[in-house]
């Protein structure tokens, strides 16, 4: 039964369906980085929001670990690199929180619209300060918004709905959809000269870090309002406070700061200026959502292999998953013929081809090529799995391509794994039999129906007279049990395959004597 760890504070619905999904659950929210380091071995699932670090060291300290769910949208507190490079999948539920966050964005706003924190502060204290606290209205005035995908949309269709006119600056906004929005799209330049507010709803990326910086805050108009719902860095905090104090900007709103938790900074002393402790998640209703999310979608993953919204590996839904599985099988023991043959031959591997031909050419491919890329580089660099072998291939220069052939050959579906390395080509294709039953069909060009065994031996010889009879005695005479025996040849007198499973390991001396017999070109144990 897989083990999850739930680090931070989630809703408890979250546990019931871990439970009620057969998976064993451990709530263990608040811990310290060394107390989590000290208990995390066993998990192979974790779950977080944005309290728990996920970091390179907590991920060397558990080996069992594949997944990360983040019930929330940023990931900038997990290592997705190292995650990645370690094959654990990173996943977090995208649009739980989207609705509640834009709404937070809206109240930040209108809170400076209205003065809202410092009006309810005054009051409180028994001032009747009514001239103090003069608004500006929305209606009628221009929102720049700075990033506009899930909670961006949401935002400008609440601001359309309050009659402002909506400008938006994002490079991966197409104009069809700025058009289904209402709003205008804008470069940066535009949006800084025109917004009266300004919200921001990217993340945080290297394109993006301080992109309220000096230069384009001074660019802003007199008297803009700022609203920060997204994540701290966005906004150069020190040129924020001096155009606060300097009234170029009238006032802003944020959730987030640039180091959190913000417990002191220097805007917290402007009146202007109006903070939450990155609340914008923080509704019952978002709660509930993404601690319900990311626990199905952890679920499905560690028991049906079905993969959604995560950020390091492709899709895989749920009802996909049952019927990949098989391919996902056969592509990996191909990959694993490939990948073990050209070991053996300690060649550097230029680029690996994946070509999918009759019925497997019309499923979710990208999974598949994944599996048989891990099958190709697990027996020459060790643990590579789904996740991380795109990664290691593109690391190590090897190129990587999909053909899918329309032609329809003696199988109902036919999935070759070519490795190309300086010296030669090596390729192997298989099928499945039933839908379900991986059975190799192919090497290196040459046909040989076989089932893969965990124990197998691969020999090419010269297509003469005697090798079989040499190859029998010398396992009979090591008491090694050949399971199956499959032959096959490119032309008569050529170059031939023999392919056999055994009952068990072949040990070292033996397969010596095999590489020693004569006809023999090369032999290799296989393991699968
Ligand atoms: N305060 C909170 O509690 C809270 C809650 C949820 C999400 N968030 C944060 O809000 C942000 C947005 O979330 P989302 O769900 O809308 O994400 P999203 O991925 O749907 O949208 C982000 C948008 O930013 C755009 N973008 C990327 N780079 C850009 C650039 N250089 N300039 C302009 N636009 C750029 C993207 O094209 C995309 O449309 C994330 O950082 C997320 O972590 C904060
Ligand atoms: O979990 C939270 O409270 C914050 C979540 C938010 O920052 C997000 O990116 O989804």
């Amino acid at each position: 039964m897989p083990k999850v760890l739930i680090s931070d504070k989630l809703s408890p619905a979250s546990v019931e369906i871990f439970k009620r999904r057969g998976i064993e659950v451990d709530f263990k929210p608040g811990l310290s980085p060394a107390e989590l380091r000290a208990i995390i071995a066993p998990y192979d699932g974790l779950a977080v929001r944005s309290a728990t670090k996920v970091t390179r060291e907590l991920m060397e300290a558990a080996p069992n670990l594949k997944v990360v769910g983040r019930a929330g949208i940023g990931v900038d507190n997990v290592d997705v690199t190292t995650a990645t490079a370690r094959g654990v999948v990173v996943m977090n539920t995208p649009y739980g929180n989207a609705i509640t966050t834009a709404e937070h964005a809206i109240a930040m706003m209108f809170a400076l619209a209205r003065q809202l924190p410092e009006a309810s502060a005054s009051t409180k204290a028994g001032r009747w300060e009514k001239n103090r606290f003069m608004g500006v209205e929305l209606f009628g005035k221009t929102l720049g918004l700075i990033g506009c995908g899930n909670i961006g949309s949401i935002v400008a269709d609440r601001a359309v709905g309050l009659h402002m006119k909506v400008v938006a600056f994002d490079p991966f906004l197409s104009e069809k959809r700025a058009v289904e929005l209402g709003v205008e799209k804008v470069e940066l330049n535009e949006l800084l000269e025109r917004a009266d507010f300004v919200t921001l709803h990217t993340p945080l990326t290297e394109q993006t870090r301080n992109i309220l910086s000096r230069g384009n805050i001074a660019r802003l108009k007199q008297g803009v309002r700022i609203i920060n719902c997204a994540r701290g860095g966005l906004v150069d905090e020190a040129a924020l406070y001096d155009a606060l104090k300097s009234g170029h900007v009238a006032g802003a709103a944020l959730d987030v700061f640039e180091t959190e938790p913000a417990t002191d900074s220097p805007l917290f002393g402007l009146e202007n200026v109006v903070c939450t402790p990155h609340l914008g998640a923080a509704t019952a209703e978002a709660q509930e959502n993404v601690a319900l999310q990311v626990a199905d979608q952890m679920a499905d993953f560690l028991l049906t292999g079905a993969v959604s919204n995560a950020i390091n590996m492709p899709s895989v839904t749920a009802e996909e998953a049952p019927r990949l599985k098989p391919y996902m099988e056969l592509a990996r023991l191909l990959g694993g013929l490939a990948g073990q043959l050209t070991a053996a031959q300690g060649d550097a591997i230029t680029a690996i081809r994946v070509e999918y031909e009759g019925h497997v050419a019309e499923l979710n491919r990208k999974p598949l090529s994944a599996a048989a890329l891990a099958g190709v580089l697990t027996p020459l660099m060790g643990a590579v799995n789904m996740v991380n072998a795109p990664v290691v291939a593109r690391e190590r220069g090897i190129e990587v391509a999909e053909t899918v052939h329309e032609r329809r050959g003696d199988y109902a579906t036919l999935l070759r794994v070519t490795v190309v390395t300086d010296r030669q080509d090596r390729s192997v294709a298989g099928t499945l039999v039933g839908d379900a039953k991986p059975r190799l069909v192919e090497i290196k060009g040459i046909p040989v129906e076989a089932d893969f065994a965990p124990h197998m031996l691969y020999v090419t010889n010269q297509d003469k007279p005697g090798f079989i009879g040499r190859f029998g005695m010398a396992l009979a005479n090591a008491g090694i049990n050949i399971a199956t025996f499959h032959l096959g040849r490119s032309a008569q007198g050529g170059d031939a395959i023999c392919l056999v499973s055994l009952d068990g390991p072949l040990p070292e001396p033996v397969l010596a004597e095999v590489r020693a017999l004569p006809l023999v070109v090369q032999a290799t144990a296989l393991s699968f």
